[in-house]
């Protein structure tokens, strides 16, 4: 479904991403780990458009991405979560998703579309996120957890196909990273989804393969045990 080939991002002398293959399938969740400056951000800014790449391909769909604008990207179904969330303090959760949609069916509705209200999909992806008794809340109110679980509910809004998850747990507590498990594991066969994350538990636990990078570089894409069983990447990463 989204295929990279090759991929090296230069930063003047440091290369931040080092002839990377990956190859994310559809319907699948896809953990992509390593140590702190191993190339895994970059990778994903490659990939949304953020960054161009140095060298190497980047292929939705049999299609070349490399080039098109973050936007572009986007809107072929490409979406992301951050890891530090943006959103409106004072705009509600309902009207933050009818913005996303919105903006996701931009380029085949007409502005006679413009006074839709899209409730239905609103409240299917306020569902699948866990916020359905918040739609009504403005975003400053939501508990710490469920703003995250807000940026969630945006890209699926946005009707991507892929999902590229930046840290989803990060600064979230135990019950909290578990509903952010929960939210993926019914994402799981609907959205092709590459996830970065330091949880390695969660990552463990809920990636159908995983791709180790160390310097850039791929280490292993492996199922998650053999990954955890690697001595390579237990030399590296897992401190073993
Ligand atoms: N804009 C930039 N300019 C120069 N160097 C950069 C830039 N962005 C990243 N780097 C470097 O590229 C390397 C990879 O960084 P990247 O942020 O992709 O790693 P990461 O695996 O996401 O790390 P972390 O787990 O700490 O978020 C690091 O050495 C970093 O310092």
């Amino acid at each position: 479904m989204l295929s990279v080939e090759g991929l090296t991002k230069k930063f003047d002398s440091v290369v931040a991403v080092d002839d990377v293959d990956l190859e994310l399938r559809s319907g699948e969740i896809h953990g992509l780990i390593g140590p702190n400056g191993a190339g895994k951000t970059t990778t994903v800014n490659l990939i949304t458009g953020e960054l161009t790449p140095t060298r190497g391909t980047i292929q939705f769909e049999g299609e070349d991405l490399v080039g098109l604008s973050p936007s572009t990207i986007a809107r072929r179904g490409i979406g992301r979560s951050f890891q530090v969330v943006q959103y409106f303090p004072e705009m509600t959760v309902r009207k933050h998703l009818r913005l996303a949609v919105r903006e996701s069916t931009r380029t085949v509705r007409s502005v006679l579309d413009r006074d839709a209200d899209y409730s239905e999909e609103i409240q299917r992806v306020a569902e699948l996120a866990h916020l359905e008794d918040q739609l009504d809340t403005v975003a400053r109110n939501l508990p710490h957890g469920q703003k995250r679980f807000l940026d969630i509910a945006m890209v699926l809004a946005m009707d991507s196909k892929v999902i590229l998850f930046d840290e989803p747990a990060a600064g979230l507590n135990e019950s909290e990273t578990n509903e952010v498990r929960e939210i993926l594991e019914e994402l799981r066969g609907d959205y092709a989804i590459l996830i970065v994350e330091h949880d390695i538990d969660l990552v463990r636990a809920i990636s159908d393969r995983i791709t180790v990078l160390h310097n850039g570089s791929v280490l292993t894409t492996d199922t998650p045990e053999n990954v955890v069983q690697n001595s390579q990447v237990k030399e590296v990463y897992l401190g073993e």
